[in-house]
């Protein structure tokens, strides 16, 4: 299938590769033409492992083209994947001017039948209304298909390649076909049903995944309290097939592109039709609090925490992405530098892009783990990237002025951190010993 992809951002480059992977001919479209000439050259505008080599095989192949000509892109494909950007507003409703305005520019453009297959998350009745914008602007017949997308970033070839399911939502079983067609040969547990319960699926999933890490969340900070290991809770918790495993890491809490914003999102949709979501509104309470429950053990150890040295490990809202977009460490780092420390922090790939959008005169930007500790009062983690696991404790005990490590994500055993003189603290777990700030002070490394 001869297939325009509008928007090349996290969701619209993996699709288009990926597609074209599969033998479609594929042109991705985005009006940022410097993403267009970066892409032209076959680099990538973003992390996302396994992305440049497929991105350079299609390419190669001839099945990959990008450009910022949205018309012609538009003129030589059957059908059109729409994946621009559907940002929050500051009352926490879904911006749909991006995607209008992309609707507006396919309408103009077509010559001939297409199938416009919505990615981008909207709010429920988006796409009919989509479909009226178009319509008042087309001179040939089109459909509209609503495909939420479900990749996670950081593993969004993988999750592209080897969907749970597609769900597809759509007026006429001709047009679900077709985008049935497109999508069969990634799985065959494709569910098709109406357009509005495919919008709805798409938030009512993210809801109940930052459902799922809240409530763990407040589970470890009551474990905190009583003396259990919320990991062994969650563990035991898991092996019930009707609870599983998934999303019950205990930590920092979910940031993102996507979590927040579908989050507060839905509970607009909910609020337009006057239903309070009275447990999603409980969901994004915990999770902006438990942000900040790194800074709460920070003060427990050594009170003020003003002239004290701050490595932060992890600035992306995740491993394997450069994205920072929500990322808790955000929040903390503000709330750090906003007490009066300075803060040395590190990522492995997401360093630039935090830096874009805050940077402090207290803020020193480091190499690596080792460099942001370097005469660091504690190590603040915050992303569980695999490096840090990797870095040896006894080097680390050393370049630090007081041994103390505040783990946001549990990435560390406390045995272990202990066994190397730590003064350690995770989310939800018991301390072997609990640090105060005279132990801070009288363990320098
Ligand atoms: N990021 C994810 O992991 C993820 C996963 C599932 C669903 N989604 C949803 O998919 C959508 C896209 O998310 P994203 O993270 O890929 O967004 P993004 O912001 O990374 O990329 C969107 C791209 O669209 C381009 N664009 C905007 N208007 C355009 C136009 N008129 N013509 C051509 N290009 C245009 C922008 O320049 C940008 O490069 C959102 O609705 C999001 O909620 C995202
Ligand atoms: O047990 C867990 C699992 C995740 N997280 C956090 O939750 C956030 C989101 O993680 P993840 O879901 O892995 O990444 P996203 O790329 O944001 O993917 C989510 O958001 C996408 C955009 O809508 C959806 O397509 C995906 O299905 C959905 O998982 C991150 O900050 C994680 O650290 C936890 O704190 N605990």
């Amino acid at each position: 299938m001869r297939i325009a992809v509008i928007g090349t951002g996290y969701v619209g480059l993996v699709s288009g590769a990926c597609f074209s992977e599969l033998h479609n001919e594929v042109i991705c479209v985005d009006k940022d033409a410097s993403k267009i000439s970066v892409l032209s050259r076959g680099e990538i505008p973003i992390y996302e492992p396994g992305l440049q080599e497929l991105v350079i095989r299609n390419m190669e192949a001839g099945r990959l083209a990008f450009t910022s000509d949205l018309q012609s892109a538009v003129r030589q494909s059957e059908a059109v994947i729409l994946a621009v950007g559907t940002p929050s507003l500051p009352s926490g409703e879904a911006n749909l001017e991006i995607i209008e305005q992309a609707a507006r520019e396919i309408a103009a453009a077509m010559n001939g039948y297409k199938l416009i297959m919505v990615k981008s998350t909207v709010p429920v009745g988006t796409n009919h209304r989509l479909q009226a914008l178009v319509a008042s602007i087309a001179k040939f017949p089109f459909e509209i298909v609503s495909v939420p997308e479900f990749l996670r970033e950081g593993s969004a070839v993988g999750d592209t390649f080897h969907p749970d399911r597609i769900v597809i939502g759509a007026d006429r079983s001709e047009a679900a076909e077709i985008a049935a067609a497109l999508h069969r040969s990634l799985t065959d547990r494709i569910f098709v049903t109406d357009i509005r319960s495919a919008e709805m699926i798409k938030y009512a999933s993210n809801a109940f995944l930052a459902t799922k890490i809240s409530f763990i969340n407040e589970i470890a900070n009551i474990c905190e309290k009583v003396g259990a290991d919320v990991t062994k809770v969650a563990e035991g918790m898991g092996y019930d097939r009707r609870i599983g495993h998934s999303f019950l890491r205990a930590g920092i809490g979910y940031g993102g592109s996507c979590f927040p914003k579908d989050t507060q999102a839905l509970i607009q949709i909910a609020g337009n039709v006057d239903y309070e979501f009275k447990l999603l509104k409980s969901v994004v309470d915990v999770n902006r609090d438990q942000r900040f429950s790194v800074v709460h053990k920070l003060r427990r150890i050594f009170g003020e925490l003003e002239g004290r040295t701050i490595a932060v490990w992890g600035l992306a809202f995740k491993p394997n992405t450069d994205d920072v977009r929500d990322t808790p460490a955000l929040d903390i780092v503000q709330a750090l530098v906003g007490l009066g420390a300075n803060v040395r922090a590190c990522d492995p790939v997401a360093l630039p892009n935090f830096r874009n959008g805050f940077d402090h005169e207290r803020i020193a930007w480091c190499e690596d783990a080792l460099e942001a500790a370097d005469g660091a009062d504690a190590v603040c983690l915050l992303t569980e990237w695999p490096a840090f696991a990797d870095v040896d404790l006894q080097q680390l005990r050393q370049r630090m002025s007081r041994p103390v490590l505040i783990d946001g994500r549990n990435l560390f055993s406390a045995e272990q951190l202990e066994h190397a003189g730590f003064i350690y603290s995770s989310i939800g777990r018991p301390a072997l010993n609990r640090g105060t700030a005279e132990q801070a002070d009288d363990k320098p490394a």
